[in-house]
């Protein structure tokens, strides 16, 4: 996907000042590392996620999950845009179970910023997870599972009439 100006009227920069907003409400009381993020529907709306977690570790939520589940909640589920922002003075790249779950819902753009500076890395949910699996490879193996199945009928029933006619 071409990292393009949003199809929206709202700049890269505002989707990042967004983020920035929801990074100041991440619960992190374990790891002190707040994270951002804010989705842009293709309606329009901004769903703002933060990272929530958890005293048993295992069960907290990162930012883009936070954000993906609570537009999915409000009966979004096609995006144009998520902005991710961390402390960190780079762009930090989303972890691999956020990059699964974005991919879940096709290809945009993604926008990684900084809480404390202007630097971008623009990218895509397709360009983080290259080879993903995604609800199409379970749409291919349904085709493949039917073709197989009327080629397996098409067989036997030549076999049925070459049976009756020996
Ligand atoms: O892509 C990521 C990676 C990590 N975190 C959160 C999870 C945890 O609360 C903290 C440290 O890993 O950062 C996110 O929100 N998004």
């Amino acid at each position: 996907m071409a990292a393009s100006a949003l199809p929206q009227d709202i700049s890269d920069a505002e989707l990042v000042g967004l983020a920035r907003t929801a990074m100041k409400r991440a619960h992190c009381p374990y790891s002190k590392f707040p994270v951002g993020a804010a989705l842009l529907t293709e309606s329009g709306d901004i769903i703002l996620g933060c990272n929530v977690e958890n005293a048993s570790y295992g069960g907290t939520i990162c930012a883009e999950r936070s954000a993906v589940v609570s537009a999915v909640s409000q009966g979004h589920t096609k995006f144009r845009a998520i902005s991710v922002v961390t402390e960190l003075s780079e762009p930090a790249s989303p972890c691999g179970l956020c990059r699964q779950f974005l991919v879940e819902f096709g290809d945009f753009k993604v926008i990684i910023g900084t809480a404390f500076n202007s630097k971008t890395l623009i990218t895509s949910t397709r360009e983080l997870l290259p080879f993903a699996f995604t609800p199409e490879s379970l749409d291919t193996f349904e085709q493949e599972k039917s073709s197989a199945v009327a080629e397996i009928s098409a067989t036997t029933k030549e076999h049925d009439v070459a049976k009756v006619s020996s």
